[in-house]
Order: C-alpha cells, then structure tokens, then sequence
C-alpha cells in the first residue's frame, strides 16, 4: 500500500444497489483497517452550505475579543462555547488553536443527587449575539453531517458483513452531534508548532472539512506521518475509538495532529465528530471469521484507557481537554473518572 497519501472514497459508490456496491464496501473495510483515514467525495452536500459555514466561521473568530470572550466554554457545564489558543491541552502540551464546541442543542436535564456527572454534558450551546446568522447556519450543518455520517456508518456495517442498522442503535434517537470550529494561527519558527498534539479521535466517525491551509498529518504506520492536504469538496474522515471498540480494532482509530501554520497565515477547519447516545454501552459485534482473526483487539493507549460506557468515555476526554471547565464543574467526578 502506497504511504504517501490518504485514499479516496466515494460515498454514491459505497451505496450501489446489490452487487455493484461490493467491490467499493471491501474497499471502505480494507481502508478504515490498513489507514482509519480517507477522503470522502460525492456525499452529497450542498456546496453551497459548505462555503456557507466556513465563511461564518471565520466571521466568528473575526469577532471582537470580548464577544467571544461572552461565550466562552466556562460558563457552560456542558462543554459548549468559545476557547482562546493555548487553553486545550493535548497529551500535557498546550494546543496552538482557537475553537467554538457546539454540541447537541437540548435542554439540560433535571438531575437527582447520585446522578452520574456525565448527565451534566447534556444541555444547551452557547450562541454569540454579535453573529445571530452563526446559529441556523450550524444547526444545518449539524443535521446534514448527522445524515452523511449514519449512510457511512450503514456502509460500514454492511462493508463488516453486519446488518445495515446494526450500529442504529449505539447511536440512537440522542446521537453526540458535536460540531468544533477551529483557527490556527500563524506560529512564528521560534513558537511551539503544536495547532493540536497527536491524538485519537474518541467517538465513532468525524468529518473534517477543511480550508487550503495545509497542516493535518496523520500516522499511518508508526513514525510515518502523512501530509492529509486540503482537497476541495471532500470530507476527510477518521474512525473514533468507539468504532475501534466495537470492532475489536479491526477498525482503525489512527493517530493525527495539526502542525500550525507559518507566520501570518491561518489555517480554518471545521470538525463533525458523529459520537453515540451518551446512556450506551459500546458491544462487542460479531464479525465473521476471516474478519475477526484480522482483528487484533483495540489498541488503546495505557496512560488513556477506553470506557465502553459512552458517557464516561466521552466526560473522561473533555475533562482532560479543558481543564478550567473540570474545576469548574466537575470537581466531585474528577476522581470517578481516572483521567
Ligand atoms: O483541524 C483538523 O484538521 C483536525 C482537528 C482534530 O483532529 C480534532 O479536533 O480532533
Ligand atoms: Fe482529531
């Protein structure tokens, strides 16, 4: 297999009636075993609503300090708002980027004492009044990637000899819709050049549309780090820890990382990471016999053991992330969840 670059997909191919869609699902399995990284083309998004939310997205960074300092993440129990560069932290390092988290838009829910903390992540975003168009323009972002993202789930599992629905389920009537906006910018030679350290995605799929600014490697075998360019119009797409889980690790969560951009450049890009119904328990699926004995077990990492519970899992990485909100909030779980 070619190292140099990330193969491409096509998602109308993956959904072929009968047959003819064989080929292309054992193509999609090989890929997300062997890379765990891919271009998706021919989704089916509106090009029109991608030039959309990338133009507003750089109308909010573009935004006054203070305005978004109004909907920064502290004030939100649920992970949502806005983040200056150098807060995140990724494997100890601060990350070089700025970044608003928009999660699922529901009410918080009403909590009795013994709740699990994980409970607390539901609940609204954080909306600037400066930029009131951000708001529907996400939304449908959000809806349309929730649909892209359960086609390719559907692929996989029929590409894994599953039934079509058989991940319906994990990802359930409440599915972890998170949206991130991200600017990295410009880091001058003498500055860390971390926009974010390598790291695995934790939740099922993520979708990463980004700008002409490259930056994104991704390690497809260890110490080979592959440049994922910019490719107008496609999807970069990753397998998330949940996938890995699920499968055993035939499914491959792959390690990446954004090295910043030079001096007064930016680099803009704009992440959907498709989670599951934070009350799930992540199963063992059954795969076939040829599949499995090709399944090595998750490779998690030992300093960050994976949950099969979905909402701890999911609380265990933000509370790592953001260490401001974890003291801020979550004080009495940060000895429950060992992170
Ligand atoms: O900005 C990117 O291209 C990648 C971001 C990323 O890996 C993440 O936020 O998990
Ligand atoms: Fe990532």
């Amino acid at each position: 297999m070619s190292v140099g670059t990330l193969p491409v997909l096509d998602l109308g191919l993956l959904e072929l009636p009968g047959a003819a869609q064989a080929e292309h699902l054992t193509e999609l399995r090989e890929t997300a075993r062997d890379v765990g990284f891919f271009y998706l083309v021919n989704h089916g998004v509106n090009a029109q609503l991608l030039q959309n939310v990338q133009s507003i997205t750089r109308a909010f960074f573009a935004l006054p300090e203070a305005e978004k300092q109004r909907v920064s993440m502290i004030h939100s129990p649920h992970f949502r708002g806005y983040n200056r560069a150098g807060v995140e932290y990724t494997r100890e390092q601060r990350d070089q980027r700025e970044q608003f988290d928009i999660g699922a838009e529901r009410v918080a829910l009403t909590l009795q004492p013994g709740d699990p903390a994980w409970k607390r992540l539901q609940g609204p975003n954080l909306w600037p009044e400066a930029l009131p168009q951000l708001r529907p323009v996400i939304h449908a972002w959000q809806q349309e990637m929730t649909g892209v993202a359960l086609r390719l789930l559907r692929a996989f599992a029929r590409s894994l000899s599953l039934p079509a629905n058989a991940f319906d389920a994990l990802y359930g009537t409440h599915p972890n819709e998170h949206v991130k906006l991200i600017r990295y910018p410009g880091q001058a030679a003498h500055e860390s050049q971390q926009g974010v350290g390598a790291h695995k995605d934790s939740g099922f799929l993520t979708f990463l549309l980004q700008d002409e600014q490259r930056g994104l490697q991704v390690e497809v075998t260890p110490g080979n780090w592959v440049d994922a360019l910019p490719k107008p119009g496609a999807f970069v797409v990753n397998i998330g820890e949940l996938l890995e889980l699920a499968t055993n690790g035939y499914l491959r969560a792959t390690v990446h990382r954004v090295v910043s951009p030079p001096a007064r450049k930016e680099r803009i890009s704009i992440a959907f990471f498709l989670g599951a119904q934070l009350d799930a328990q992540v199963p063992l699926y059954q795969l076939p016999a040829s599949l499995a004995a090709e399944a090595a077990g998750p490779t998690s990492d030992p300093a960050n053991p994976l949950i099969r519970d979905v909402g701890w899992n999911y609380l265990k990485g933000r509370l790592r992330s953001h260490r401001d909100v974890a003291l801020r909030y979550y004080t009495d779980a940060l000895n429950t969840v060992k992170s």
